[in-house]
């Protein structure tokens, strides 16, 4: 998002960078992190940096209906609006969708698989409680040099989605045993 001169963009404007290089575009997140914008789209892999500290007004839950049915790319970057995507596109194609999350210990994947189970199950009106969560990081989290809250485990995160429940309409999945976190929604109950 910097201008040929090196200069940002207003309003989340998509422009070229001059050269792809690492030190450029660890630039744009550093430039967007000092106005206090974590989410940086890099095509339509949303690149999130940690803010090391609760930020209410980006994950006050009018978001969710803010970023609903809205195409990626068209308001701010933001993880509620990969959740929508993989939610709309799981809807209309009828396939699997599976999002990747993947970063250095202490990079926030956790949070935001949080964010995204949190987002998934708002869109759909469902019903989730975090025990899953609570209680695998009960047993298998540790507080390491880099993360007070070091998951020890790879996780393999599951969404089924019931198309015809009447309630609660998508069941969560927890295993562990890969190395990076994979959310993956499917399985229409027609
Ligand atoms: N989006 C965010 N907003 C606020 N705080 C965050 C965010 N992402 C991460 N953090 C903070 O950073 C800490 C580490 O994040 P998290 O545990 O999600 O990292 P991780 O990538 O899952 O690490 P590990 O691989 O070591 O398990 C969190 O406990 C939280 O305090």
């Amino acid at each position: 998002f910097l201008d040929e001169k090196g200069k940002l963009y207003q309003n989340d404007k998509k422009i070229h960078l001059p050269s792809v290089t690492q030190e450029a575009v660890l630039q744009v997140l550093r430039q967007r992190f000092h106005k206090h914008k974590i989410y940086t789209y890099i095509s339509n892999i949303l690149v999130a940096v940690n803010p090391s500290k609760f930020l209410p007004l980006y994950y006050n839950p009018k978001y969710v209906k803010l970023y609903e049915n809205q195409p990626l790319g068209k308001l701010s970057p933001h993880i509620f609006a990969i959740a929508d995507v993989a939610f709309r596109t799981m809807l209309s194609r009828q396939a699997n969708q599976c999002i990747l999350i993947s970063g250095e210990s202490g990079s926030g994947k956790t949070e935001s698989s949080s964010y995204l189970i949190h987002c998934l199950t708002t869109l759909n009106q469902g019903k989730f409680s975090a025990v899953f969560h609570v209680f695998l990081q009960a047993f298998g989290n540790a507080q390491t040099a880099e993360n007070n809250n070091c998951s020890r485990f790879g996780k393999f995160i599951q969404l089924i989605y019931l198309e015809n429940a009447s309630s609660a309409n998508i069941l969560v999945k927890e295993t562990s045993h890969i190395s990076y976190m994979s959310l993956n929604c499917f399985n229409f109950c027609l």
